[in-house]
């Protein structure tokens, strides 16, 4: 394991287990989503997953998160291999993942008022702490103060992807992970939510794995990018020369649709 790595997977294999209910039996069968998978996040490295819908996407950020167990292979968080931990030990390493969820309007818990969801990753520090780094995060996503006194069906779609970016980064973790961080939102909003995180990276410092099927996303939020399809890796490089020059032949066919 190479010094700096926030989160490495070596040769994952994952997918679910489905039950297959036949006349006279229940059959368990494995479906493999991804295959040999290995991905390296440096430290404070922009790294962003392409791949289409059903290329795997949203399962490999389950297996980072913790959420799912890969059939094989390991998976190591700040140099951690989480499946080995035990359950407390787990969730105290994964701490180090500030995560941003897919839906902007289905993430939030419609009944609570946005000051207590910013609240809560905080529950180690006292109330003083707590209000000060509320505030500092509010204007680092550029939300005015009033919110917190706002439950999420009141805001507009941007007002709760900021929202949820404040919530994943407001605990001072290693990496941010966002999940199609701009799909549900308006093309103008888009651009300042890409601007936004640009802005976290730099003034936090932490690394930013995203996960789009939008080149142009990728191409504003990323160093480096891995194209998935059908559950493997098959191209990954510099942003930048892979537009230009994408080697792979699926890689060639969505930079022409682009
Ligand atoms: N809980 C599950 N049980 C069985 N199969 C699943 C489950 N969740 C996802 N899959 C299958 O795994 C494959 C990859 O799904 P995944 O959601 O990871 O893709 P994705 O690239 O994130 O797609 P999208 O962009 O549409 O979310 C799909 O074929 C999907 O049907």
């Amino acid at each position: 394991m190479g010094l700096g790595d926030i989160i490495r997977l070596e040769d994952v294999t994952a997918g679910y287990v489905v039950v297959k209910q036949g006349i006279k039996s229940i059959a368990r069968e494995k479906r493999v989503v991804l295959r040999n998978i290995n991905l390296r996040i440096k430290d404070g490295e922009r790294v962003v997953i392409i791949g289409e819908s059903g290329s795997g996407k949203t399962t490999l950020l389950r297996v980072i998160l913790g959420l799912l167990k890969p059939f094989n292979g390991r998976v190591f968080v700040i140099g951690k291999d989480i499946y080995s931990l035990k359950w407390r030990e787990r969730v105290k390493v994964l701490r180090q993942i500030g995560y941003v969820p897919q839906d902007p309007y289905k993430a939030l818990n419609p009944s609570v008022k946005v000051g207590t969801i910013l609240e809560e990753p905080l529950e180690a520090l006292s109330i003083s702490e707590r209000g000060s780094r509320v505030k500092d995060i509010l204007r680092l996503v550029n939300l005015p103060e009033n919110v917190l006194n706002m439950y999420p069906m009141e805001l507009s779609g941007g007002m709760r992807q900021r929202v949820l970016i404040a919530r994943a980064i407001i605990h001072d973790p290693e990496v941010l992970i966002l999940d199609e961080p701009t799909s549900a939102l308006d093309v103008s909003m888009q651009a300042q939510i890409v601007n936004l995180i640009n802005e976290i990276h730099r003034k936090l410092e932490l690394a930013v794995l995203t996960v789009t099927h939008d080149l142009g996303v990728a191409q504003y939020l990323a160093d480096r990018a891995v194209v998935l399809y059908r559950g493997e890796i098959i191209e990954e490089g510099d942003i930048d020369s892979i537009i230009k020059n994408p080697r792979n032949e699926y890689t060639r066919l969505l930079v022409s649709s682009y």
